[in-house]
C-alpha cells in the first residue's frame, strides 16, 4: 500500500454511500473530495458533525480529516479531481423505474474536468445506464475519460466494515487502463476485484439484492405454512440453513424486509424486465409476499381484538433495522398507516429515527421508552429487532397494558417465557 500514488478523487453525494465511500477511500491514502447539493449536511460535515448514523463512520472521517473534506462547490470539488466518484440517489420514479436525474445532473457537470482520468458510478442504476453516461461523458468532450460500474453491496449498519473487507468488489469496464486504475484504488481493501464488462456488473448488483430479497420472502412463506401446520420456523430455518448450499444467512423470517435498497431495486429490476418484454414471475410473487407480510401483521390483531377501531398500539421499533436511523421504506411505515386507517391510536419508539421523519404520521405519539410507548395499549408490535427490547422488563409491562396482546413480528423474544408472563403473544412461525 505505501507506494501506491495517492489519488484526488471527487465524490458526488454525502449520503451513506458517498460518505462511507469518501471516508474509505481517504483512509485508503487518497485525498477526497465529498460534494453534496444539500447546504445543511455540507455544513455539518464541515463542522465536524457526521449527519447520518453509521457505526465507526464519525471517527474514520475524524481521523482522516487532512485528506478528507466536504464542499458545496463544485470547481472546488473538481479542481484537480483525476477520479469521480458518483453516489448520488436513484429512487424510484413514478413507473417503478430507478430515477437516473440526479446521475445526468452529476455527469452534466463534468464538462470541463480536465483533469479527468475516471468516472466511476457507485450508485444502483438498470443495465444499460453505463452506456448512457459513455455516451454523456463523450458529449460533453470527455471522450479520453474511463468508464467504471463499481456497485456497492455495503449494508447499513455494517458499511465501513462492509467497504474495507468485501466479500467482492466488482468493476466492470471496458478499457484495461480503467480497469488497473480502478483495481490500483482498492489495493489495501481485503476482498478480491472481480473484473467484468459494464452490463454484467450492472445486473450483479440488481441480482444479488433480488436474490437476498428472495431467501427472505422465501422464509417467510414457509413460516405462513409453519403456522398452518404447528412446524417451528427457527427449527426449520436452523437446519435447512445448515446445508452449505443454501446456509443461514437472509432465512431470519419476520414482518419483511424494507430499506433504501430491496424495495426500490426489487421493483427497479422487475421494470427492467418489462422494458424488455419479459415478466420476471418469481421476482414479482417475492415483492407480494413482502407487501402481505406486513398486512397479515395488521389482519392478526383484528383477529385477536375483534376490531381495531379505537385501539391504541404501540409500534415498537420504527427503523427498516437495527443500528440504522433510515426510515425509509421501513415495515413500521407501512403498519402505521394500516392502523390508522382501521381507526387504531398508534403510539410508537425508536432509539434512533429522525423526528421529522415520524411526524407524517400526525396521530401517532412517540415516547422515549418501550414501556411508555406501550403503557395503556390494547396491543403491542415488536416491529425492529432493536437490542434494547430484551431489557424491557415485560413483567412489569404486561401490566401497564390494557390488553397484553404482543405480535413479535422479528422472533425476538422467548415464546413460553412471554406467555408465561400472561402475554397473548404471537411471532412468525412459531408455535
Ligand atoms: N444506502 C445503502 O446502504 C446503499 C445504497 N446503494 C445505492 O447508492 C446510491 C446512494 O444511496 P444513499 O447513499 O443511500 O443515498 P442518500 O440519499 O443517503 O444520499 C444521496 C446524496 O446525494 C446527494 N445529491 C443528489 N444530487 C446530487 C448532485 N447533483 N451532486 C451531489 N450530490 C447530490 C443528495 O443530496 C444526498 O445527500 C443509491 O443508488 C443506492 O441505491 C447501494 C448499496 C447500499
Ligand atoms: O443495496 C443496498 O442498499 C444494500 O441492501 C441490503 O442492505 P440493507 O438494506 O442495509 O439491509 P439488510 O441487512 O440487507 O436488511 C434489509 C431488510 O431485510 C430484512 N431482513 C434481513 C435479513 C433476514 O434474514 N430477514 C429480514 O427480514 C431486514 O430487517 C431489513 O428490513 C444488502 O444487504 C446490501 O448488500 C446492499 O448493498
Amino acid at each position: 500500500m505505501d507506494d501506491k500514488p495517492e489519488r484526488r478523487i471527487v465524490v458526488f453525494g454525502a449520503g451513506y454511500i458517498g460518505l462511507v465511500t469518501g471516508a474509505c477511500l481517504a483512509q485508503l491514502g487518497n485525498q477526497v473530495v465529498v460534494r453534496d447539493i444539500d447546504p445543511e449536511k455540507i455544513r455539518l460535515l464541515q463542522s465536524g458533525e457526521v449527519p447520518i448514523y453509521e457505526p465507526g463512520l464519525g471517527e474514520l472521517i475524524a481521523r482522516n480529516k487532512e485528506r478528507l473534506t466536504f464542499t458545496l462547490d463544485l470547481q472546488q470539488a473538481l479542481n484537480g479531481a483525476e477520479i469521480a466518484y458518483v453516489c448520488v440517489d436513484t429512487p424510484p420514479s413514478a413507473s417503478g423505474d430507478a430515477d437516473l436525474s440526479r446521475v445526468w445532473s452529476v455527469v452534466q457537470s463534468l464538462e470541463g474536468a480536465s483533469y479527468l482520468r475516471a468516472v466511476v458510478v457507485k450508485s444502483t442504476v438498470p443495465v444499460g445506464t453505463g452506456a448512457r453516461v459513455r455516451a454523456a461523458l463523450d458529449t460533453v468532450g470527455l471522450q479520453h475519460v474511463g468508464y467504471a460500474s463499481n456497485p456497492e453491496f455495503t449494508a447499513e449498519g455494517t458499511a465501513v466494515r462492509d467497504f474495507l473487507h468485501p466479500d467482492r468488489v466488482v468493476v466492470g469496464v471496458s478499457d484495461e487502463a480503467t480497469a488497473r486504475l480502478i483495481s490500483e484504488l482498492h489495493e489495501g481493501v481485503d476482498g478480491p476485484v472481480v473484473v467484468m464488462d459494464v452490463r454484467s456488473a450492472e445486473m450483479v448488483k440488481l441480482a444479488s439484492n433480488a436474490l437476498l430479497a428472495t431467501k427472505i420472502s422465501f422464509i417467510n412463506e414457509i413460516a405462513t405454512l409453519c403456522e398452518k401446520t404447528g412446524a417451528d420456523i427457527e427449527h426449520v430455518a436452523d437446519a435447512v440453513g445448515l446445508d452449505h448450499r443454501l446456509g443461514r444467512h437472509f432465512l431470519r423470517p419476520g414482518i419483511g424486509w424494507g430499506g433504501s435498497c430491496f424495495p426500490k431495486d426489487s421493483e427497479a429490476l422487475r421494470q427492467l424486465a418489462n422494458n424488455t418484454g419479459y415478466h420476471l414471475q418469481l421476482l414479482s410473487a417475492v415483492i407480494e409476499v413482502n407487501n402481505l407480510q406486513k398486512r397479515r401483521a395488521v389482519q392478526k390483531l383484528k383477529d385477536e381484538l375483534g376490531t381495531l377501531m379505537g385501539a391504541r398500539v404501540a409500534l415498537l421499533g420504527l427503523t427498516f433495522k437495527p443500528g440504522t436511523d433510515d426510515m425509509r421504506e421501513a415495515p413500521s411505515t407501512v403498519l402505521a398507516a394500516r392502523l390508522l386507517a382501521e381507526g387504531a391510536e398508534v403510539s410508537c419508539w425508536d432509539p434512533m429515527a429522525r423526528p421529522a421523519e415520524v411526524e407524517p404520521w400526525t396521530s401517532t405519539s412517540r415516547h422515549v421508552s418501550p414501556e411508555l410507548a406501550v403503557e395503556g395499549a390494547d396491543a403491542a408490535i415488536v416491529v425492529t429487532e432493536w437490542p434494547q427490547l430484551k431489557e424491557v422488563d415485560w413483567a412489569r409491562v404486561v401490566t401497564a397494558m390494557r390488553r397484553p396482546v404482543l405480535y413479535d413480528g422479528r422472533n425476538l423474544l422467548d415464546p413460553a417465557a412471554m406467555r408465561g408472563l400472561g402475554f397473548t403473544y404471537i411471532s412468525v412461525g412459531r408455535p
